[in-house]
């Protein structure tokens, strides 16, 4: 098998790094890629180039760079196979998961971005003024500048192109900084962006890890004008602390410990799979999954046996298997966070439902990170186990009596971004949705996405909004501009 080299691409050049670290497959261990660590001095030469580009870059006509945009869409579009061969050797996810959203949502956000540019409205008023004439108030919107990308492992191209497309829209330049762990898509969103065209220094990715790495080097850089982030609330913590000197603007999606509440007037089935795929998709790797349940009294145990079976019913396999509903997680690292967490929850007098372990396969599956979808109850709502997040297949179901105390259960985290409601009752659907401190809650469904609409969360959680028009605000600088008719 072929190692494949991942090398940085700095003002318009494919770049080797001082040095490489090693890419191991999450489903059995094998190495896979190497990847070029950027030295300080390149990340030094990519934010040079990105300057030097921005000034053309920001004044091309809104068409010609949206038409760069749809270009880089179609051009993700038409290496489809080598996007899902990459991201599914980076991460072991399903190929069902991988081709239906990782990399389909990769064009998709370029294409989102295109068209909000392209039909973007200027905000302006006509203002009465004391001498009986008028002014003409308009919000001028220059772009930010020259913006640190730095994207998770989670879902690599998907959240790298959720960021990376509204600032290249908006007339921004770019440097990526993606996860060391899932470094394989970025590198070919490179390639994409090289081979049409896109003009040298707009978009650079310099590859590496975080302290005295090119995280590090990117969002300490005096000539950085923001950093957007997507990732753990501490590293974003860490992030705010780099950028603080300096006072620039950050936006960031972390973490979260999101709820499901479950009323017994819910249609049962819809219930229980919305909760199966929101506990167990992408391995339970997503900001948005659930990892509390809250069930109302009177279907709670039924709930809570339907819900094992659907995870004991769960093929854990082969990513490239079509039949496969879970794969591994994304790495041995990550495992033995997860793996903690289930000891802890045994610790902490958890009923472990199913799961709770690591599967044995018999196979090379056996070097990889794979654990088994796993279901508690009994834990005390004080456990850390309800309190921390996992990031893993693992959610805590416990039963609720009346809608104000799933309220106040599902509120009760130092986290706010996604809740999930099921009821049949679509006022009390609204009510509660409303009621949840999150950015995002749905009601009889989940991870349902409108690009258009406001992405993120508060408190732990994050800070600011993404998606549709929401992107403007960390992404451009209105100017006022007032003229006195
Ligand atoms: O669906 C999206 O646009 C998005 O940002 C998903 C984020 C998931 C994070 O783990």
């Amino acid at each position: 098998m072929t190692i494949r080299q991942l090398r940085n691409y700095i003002d318009g050049r494919f770049e080797d790094g001082a040095s490489t670290f090693d890419k191991h497959s999450p489903v059995d261990g094998a190495l896979i890629a190497q990847a070029h660590e950027a030295s300080r001095e390149q990340v030094d030469r990519a934010v040079a180039a990105a300057h030097r580009a921005l000034p053309a870059w920001a004044a091309l006509p809104v068409g010609q760079r949206t038409d760069q945009l749809l270009a880089l869409a179609d051009g993700i579009s038409r290496r489809f196979d080598d996007f899902l061969q990459a991201e599914i050797g980076d991460t072991g996810k399903p190929v069902s998961w991988a081709s239906q959203i990782d990399i389909p949502r990769g064009a998709a956000n370029f294409r989102t971005f295109a068209e909000l540019a392209r039909t973007l409205d200027m905000e302006s008023y006509m203002t009465d003024t004391p001498d009986g004439r008028q002014a003409l108030n308009y919000a001028y919107r220059k772009p930010l500048g020259v913006v640190g990308v730095i994207s998770p492992w989670n879902l690599p191209l998907l959240l790298l192109t959720w960021k990376v497309a509204p600032a290249l829209a908006f007339g921004n330049t770019v440097i990526m900084k993606p996860s060391e762990v899932t470094p394989s898509t970025a590198t070919l969103l490179a390639e994409v962006a090289h081979d049409t065209g896109l003009p040298p220094g707009v978009l650079n990715l310099t590859h590496g890890f975080g302290p005295g790495s090119a995280g590090e080097f990117i969002t300490t850089h005096p000539d950085i004008d923001g950093i957007t982030f997507t990732g753990e609330s501490a590293t974003g913590a860490a992030i705010m602390r780099a950028v603080a000197p300096g006072v620039k603007p950050v936006s960031f999606e972390l973490g979260g410990k999101n709820a499901a509440l479950v009323f017994a007037d819910a249609d049962f089935e819809a219930a229980v799979d919305g909760t199966a795929r929101s506990v167990f998709a992408n391995c339970g790797q997503v900001c948005l999954c659930t990892e509390r349940v809250y069930v109302q009294r009177p279907i709670y145990e039924r709930f809570v046996a339907a819900l094992a079976e659907r995870a004991r019913a769960l093929r854990i396999g082969w990513p490239d298997d079509a039949d496969t509903g879970m794969g591994p997680l994304v790495s041995r690292e990550h495992r033995e966070k997860v793996l903690s967490y289930f000891a802890l929850a045994r610790e902490e007098g958890a009923t472990v439902v199913t799961g709770g372990g690591v599967p044995v396969f018999g196979d090379a599956r056996d070097a990889g990170a794979y654990v088994q979808p796993t279901i508690w109850t009994g834990l005390p709502e004080s456990a850390r186990c309800i309190k921390e997040e996992v990031f893993g297949p693992v959610c805590h179901v416990a039963p609720f009596d009346t809608e104000e105390e799933a309220i106040r259960l599902a509120n009760d985290t130092r986290y706010g971004l996604a809740a999930a409601v099921w009821t049949r009752d679509l006022t009390r659907g609204h009510r509660v949705a409303q009621a949840m401190k999150v950015g995002l809650a749905w009601v009889n469904c989940w991870f349902l996405r409108d690009l258009r609409t406001p992405f993120g969360g508060s408190g732990l959680s994050g800070i600011g909004r993404e998606g549709g028009r929401h992107s403007l605000h960390f992404y451009t600088e209105p100017t006022n501009v007032c003229i006195k008719l």
